[in-house]
C-alpha cells in the first residue's frame, strides 16, 4: 500500500501544482497561509514540513523562519522532492534541506522542532496515530503542529457538494491528462478519514497536551492544531 501510495504521487507529480490551482480556484494557497500561521512558526525557528510533496507549506515556512531559521521538508516521493527542491532555488537566501523519508519513521532526533506542518499528508499514510505519535516525538516541548486536509462537512448539502465536485470537476479534469485513478482516490480516502473531533481524540492519544480541529472553506477542509507540551 504505501509503495501504491508513493506510485500515485510520482505519477501526479508534473501536473499536481497547476491542477491544484486550477481545482481550488487557487484557495488552496489561502488554506496553506492559514495553516502555516496557526503553527506558529517564528523568525529563526527550526520547523519541519511533513509530506512536503512539492514544496508548499516548506517555502512558506521558510518565508516565516528567514535566514536565521531552517526548514526541513520530507516526502517519499522523488519527483514531488524534485519539484520542490528546482521551487526552492528561485530563493537562494532560505535554509531548506529535502529529506527522501518515510514521516512515520523520521529520521530525526527527539524534540528537534519548534513547529510542524503537514498538508494533505495524513489521510494518505497508512497508520494515522503513528504519525501523530512521530510529530510529538520529533517536536520541542511547547512546540505546535498544524496539520491540513480534507474534511466532511456536517451540513448535508455541503457534503454532497464536496462529493459531486470531486466525482464531476476533480476526475474528469484528471482524466484528461490521464490520472484518473490517481484523482479517483481523494474520494474514499476522504470517506474512511476521521472527523475533526476524531482527529483530537486521536491527537490526545498520542500524548498532545492541546488540540484543537478548526473547519475551513465551509467544512470541505480543516486545520488540526497541536501543541506538545
Ligand atoms: C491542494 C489540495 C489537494 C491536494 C491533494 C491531496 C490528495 O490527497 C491527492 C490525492 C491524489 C491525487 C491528488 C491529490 C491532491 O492534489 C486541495 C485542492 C485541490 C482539490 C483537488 C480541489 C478540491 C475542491 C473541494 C472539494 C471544493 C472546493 C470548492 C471551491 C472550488 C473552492
Ligand atoms: C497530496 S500531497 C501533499 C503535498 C503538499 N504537502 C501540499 O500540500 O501540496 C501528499 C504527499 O504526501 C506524501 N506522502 C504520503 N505518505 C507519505 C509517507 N508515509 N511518508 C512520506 N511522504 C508521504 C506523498 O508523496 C505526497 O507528496
Amino acid at each position: 500500500m504505501t509503495n501504491e501510495i508513493r506510485t500515485i504521487f510520482d505519477r501526479i507529480a508534473p501536473v499536481y501544482d497547476q491542477l491544484n490551482n486550477w481545482l481550488s480556484l487557487g484557495q488552496h494557497h489561502i488554506w496553506k497561509e492559514m495553516t502555516v500561521k496557526w503553527s506558529a512558526a517564528q523568525s529563526g525557528n527550526t520547523c519541519i514540513d511533513l509530506c512536503c510533496g512539492s514544496g508548499d507549506l516548506a517555502l512558506r515556512l521558510a518565508r516565516r523562519v528567514g535566514k536565521t531559521g531552517k526548514v526541513y521538508g520530507v516526502d517519499f516521493s522523488p519527483n514531488l522532492l524534485a519539484t520542490a527542491q528546482e521551487r526552492s532555488q528561485n530563493y537562494p537566501q532560505t535554509a531548506i534541506a529535502w529529506v527522501e523519508a518515510d514521516v512515520l519513521n523520521l529520521p530525526f532526533e527527539n524534540s528537534q522542532f519548534d513547529a510542524a506542518t503537514m498538508g494533505y499528508g495524513l489521510r494518505n499514510v497508512q497508520d494515522i496515530p503513528r504519525s501523530l505519535q512521530e510529530i510529538y516525538r520529533v517536536l520541542k516541548p511547547g512546540g505546535k503542529a498544524a496539520i491540513l486536509d480534507f474534511h466532511r462537512p456536517s451540513n448535508a448539502q455541503l457534503r454532497a457538494f464536496q462529493q459531486w465536485y470531486l466525482q464531476n470537476c476533480v476526475v474528469p479534469m484528471a482524466t484528461n491528462l490521464g490520472l484518473k485513478e490517481e484523482y479517483a482516490y481523494i474520494s474514499p480516502s476522504l470517506d474512511r478519514f476521521p472527523i475533526g473531533s476524531e482527529q483530537v481524540e486521536l491527537a490526545h492519544q498520542a500524548g498532545f497536551s492541546q488540540a484543537t480541529h478548526y473547519p475551513i472553506a465551509n467544512g470541505m477542509m480543516g486545520v488540526l492544531v497541536v501543541r506538545k507540551s
